[in-house]
């Protein structure tokens, strides 16, 4: 699965312009929250995430991350509320994490960084496909969890168990009945602005919704995620580390928050 993009000196997040010329965009992510620039907007609806278990589908080691896929034939795994309009379809979610415990997350809290960062992808069922919705402004939502060093996280540790089934690229296995609400923190006050892909293709099609309550993980948890491989079956090992893009510029867009 190689998509001629990394995360190392090479291939990074410095060199993308150079085959995604929109790297260089107006609405590009992640981008370093201040909390004192976000305004309150009472117009935006309660988060409404409702995902059925059973929706669930499998885990694969896709190079850059590992993504838990669902089945998305049907609207019963779907976000809508918040800044979103019509109905949004759960997708996949997938992780960002650091080498070390400093750094991980994509979005930044007013330059704080958080070891590890969840996305949960859904995608506008106006458009008839996933495929479709992707490269469209109104396109796809994510919501961005932040994960914070702590008591273990008894939520996360089914989708860890699975981790060394999908050691190396490519490898995937299947995943049934997963609840991912449960990966949410009781709060789902959020921060909400127009962004894009954190990685290539880097479309600009994203609302992103970043939650301001973070989830905690344990170091035993997070060495978990660290023991993936970015290479596969006979490759030389290069460990699943640093899987972020740093903050991009904001270009005259504006946060809201939901809280006041
Ligand atoms: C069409 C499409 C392609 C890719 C690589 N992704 C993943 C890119 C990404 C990871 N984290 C934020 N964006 C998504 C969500 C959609
Ligand atoms: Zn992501």
């Amino acid at each position: 699965m190689s998509h001629g993009w990394g995360y190392g000196p090479a291939d990074g997040p410095d060199k993308w312009a150079e085959n995604f010329p929109v790297a260089n965009g107006p609405r590009q992510s992640p981008i370093n929250i201040v909390t004192k620039e976000a305004q309150y907007d009472p117009s935006l609806k309660p988060l409404k995430p409702r995902y059925d278990p059973s929706n669930a589908k499998g885990i694969l080691n896709n190079g850059h991350s590992f993504q838990v896929d669902f089945v998305d034939d049907t609207d019963s795994s779907v976000l809508t509320g918040g800044p979103l309009s019509g109905t949004y379809r759960l997708r996949q979610f997938h992780f960002h994490w650091g080498a070390s415990d400093d750094r991980g997350s994509e979005h930044y809290v007013n330059g704080i960084k958080f070891p590890c960062e969840l996305h949960l992808v859904h995608w506008n069922t106006k458009y008839p496909s996933f495929g479709e919705a992707a490269d469209k402004p109104d396109g796809l939502a994510v919501i961005g969890v932040f994960l914070k060093i702590g008591a273990a996280n008894p939520r996360l540790q089914k989708v860890l168990d699975a981790l060394d089934s999908i050691k190396t690229k490519g490898k995937q296995t299947t995943f049934s009945n997963f609840d991912a609400k449960t990966l949410l923190p009781a709060s789902l006050d959020h921060w909400t602005y127009e962004g894009s892909l954190t990685t290539p293709p880097l479309l600009e099609s994203v609302t992103w919704i970043v939650l301001k309550e973070p989830i905690s993980v344990s170091p035993a948890q997070m060495a978990k995620f660290r023991s993936l491989l970015f290479t596969g079956d006979g490759e030389t090992p290069c460990c699943m580390v640093d899987n972020f893009r740093p903050p991009q510029l904001l270009k005259g867009r504006h946060v809201r928050a939901s809280f006041k």
